[in-house]
């Protein structure tokens, strides 16, 4: 294992330790998730807790790079715990999203030993350790029952939206077999009678739906993004197996906000039947701040150039890190955005794959020949194609930037709301369909590139150019912009003192130090 700065203490430490609540993050190894997790650690470490921050050596060197926004050398009491990647994971072949995720979550398994020698030594130390896991990692992190200082949180990666009506359908669909045996409270007629009846009446935000429209909101509960079209059997399969790993948490944590999903956080409330569902994001910063330290971290040239561009005229393409389009669909949203005659920054990569990205050299770019011919000479001056890791929260920051093109992910959904952007969603697979649903027909901070139900095939460079248009030049995307800023000024306000979201952030930290 790696070293672990803060449990080699004194005697006096140890004294002064026993007293303290102590907090293990134990995030699921891809960039989506460890980022989350990494950015919550920030955010408790500001009440001076010690925060363990445990994973495969290489996933924590990537989290480390990537990290933007904030200073991590600043953060004394954050605690890296190096874990040994299994050899089974250092295989550079390339394999699908689906096989990566299957192949984590083996190699995940294999930690539950190592987790739980790791945890059995904290608790050694603190009066209380709470533990804060991914909901992909319940089973490696199944033992801590048998630790008795010990209080374990969920963590949902995605928004209450996407968590709401996944567990929705695993009670009516999926797994009810399991459900009723194991949860037999969330199965009874009535309940699920009353949710129909909750979400009928929800007044969501109450900024966005000040009149609610009940008809409508049935429609978009009908005509919702399946789960079979959009989660592969075997990411299912992983997903039904967390569930199996038994009881283990006293409440969850979720990386949203009251004030865009309070409605679907009280459902989850009913749903699981425990109150202890704290919604205590973003956990990405409101505010950049510049990295300090030994070594002076220059400035990612897009930002130059954004510096350089008017207000809200840039529109940003990003698809996080585990979509690699095909080179047919590069060359089509090359052409589009090159007919759309906006401006634009690119972030062109390929999927993470199974190893983690431990350097800057290793970020998956993609070869040029796959964008058309001449084309980055054409859209000189007016779009820059990005193929390092690009600063994606920071440009989204940027007041030159007045739109996102983007798979809707949770980080860029999450993201791009607290910064007031608008986003042109473009879903691919998993949470993303869902969570386009949310900022499209719910928050209405957004418009769709396509319909799920034509997913299989090629958008055409004329969609994406009628989009991007309409985002960046129509009265309709004028609106959006209006939307999300006022959504994006709500949020901020509410992570200040005295907001909702930090009352919320502190009352659990008191509830956790009791
Ligand atoms: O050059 C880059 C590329 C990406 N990012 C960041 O990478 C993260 C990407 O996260 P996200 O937008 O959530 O996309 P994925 O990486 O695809 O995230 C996975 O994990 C999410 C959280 O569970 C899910 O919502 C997604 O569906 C799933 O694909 C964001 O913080 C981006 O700001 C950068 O900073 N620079």
């Amino acid at each position: 294992m790696g070293g672990c700065a803060s449990l080699d203490q004194s005697h006096d430490q140890n004294d002064f330790l026993e007293k303290q609540v102590a907090v293990v993050m134990v995030p699921f190894p891809v960039q989506g998730h460890l980022n989350q997790l990494l950015h919550l650690s920030r955010l408790l470490s500001s009440y001076n807790l010690p925060i363990h921050y445990i994973g495969f050596e290489d996933h924590i060197k990537q989290a480390k790079l990537r990290v933007h926004g904030w200073d991590l050398n600043a953060r004394s009491t954050i605690y890296f715990q190096e874990l040994p990647v299994p050899p089974s994971l250092n295989i550079s072949s390339q394999i699908s999203r689906t096989e990566l995720m299957t192949c984590l979550f083996h190699a995940t398994l294999q930690l539950r030993e190592p987790v739980f020698t790791f945890l059995k030594e904290v608790s050694a130390k603190y009066r209380r350790v709470v533990i804060i896991y991914d909901s992909l990692m319940t089973c490696t992190v199944q033992d801590v029952c048998l630790i008795p200082n010990m209080e374990a949180y969920c963590f949902h990666s995605s928004s209450a939206f996407n968590t709401y009506s996944f567990i929705w359908d695993a009670i009516t669909k999926l797994f009810p077999a399991y459900v009723k045996t194991n949860h037999p409270t969330m199965v009874s007629e009535r309940l699920l009678k009353s949710f129909m009846k909750a979400f009928a009446n929800l007044k969501v935000s109450s900024l966005m739906f000040s009149s609610p429209n009940i008809r409508r909101k049935m429609k978009i509960l009908k005509n919702l993004p399946s789960i079979e079209s959009s989660y592969p059997p075997e990411i299912l399969e992983v997903l039904k197996k967390q569930l199996e790993c038994g009881k283990i948490k006293c409440g969850d944590i979720h990386d949203t906000s009251r004030v865009i999903e309070g409605p679907y956080l009280d459902l989850l409330t009913k749903f699981m039947g425990n109150d202890k569902q704290w919604a205590l994001g973003p956990f990405n910063p409101m505010v950049i701040m510049e990295k300090k330290g030994p070594i002076i971290v220059r400035r990612h040239e897009c930002l130059e150039w954004l510096d350089k561009q008017a207000p809200n005229s840039v529109i940003l393409i990003s698809f996080g890190t585990s979509v690699s389009l095909s080179h047919d669909q590069i060359n089509e949203l090359a052409i589009g955005l090159e007919r759309s005659q906006q401006k634009f920054i690119w972030l062109l990569r390929t999927a993470d794959d199974r190893k983690a990205n431990a350097s800057t050299e290793e970020n998956n770019v993609l070869v040029e020949a796959q964008l058309p011919e001449g084309f980055e000479k054409r859209i000189e001056g007016r779009g820059i194609i990005v193929k390092d890791w690009a600063p994606q929260l920071e440009i989204l920051a940027h007041q030159s930037t007045g739109g996102f093109m983007s798979h809707c992910g949770w980080n860029s959904c999450m993201e791009s709301i607290t910064m007031g952007v608008p986003i042109a969603a473009w879903p691919m697979q998993v949470d993303q369909p869902r969570n386009a649903v949310l900022i499209t027909e719910v928050l209405r901070i957004g418009l769709n590139v396509r319909k799920w139900d034509s997913k299989d095939n090629l958008a055409s460079s004329m969609t994406i150019e009628n989009v991007v248009k309409r985002l960046m030049t129509s009265l309709e995307g004028d609106d959006m912009r209006k939307n999300a800023k006022l959504l994006g000024n709500a949020i901020k306000e509410s992570m200040v003192d005295g907001g909702a979201t930090r009352k919320e952030l502190d009352t659990f930290i008191a509830h956790i130090r009791r």
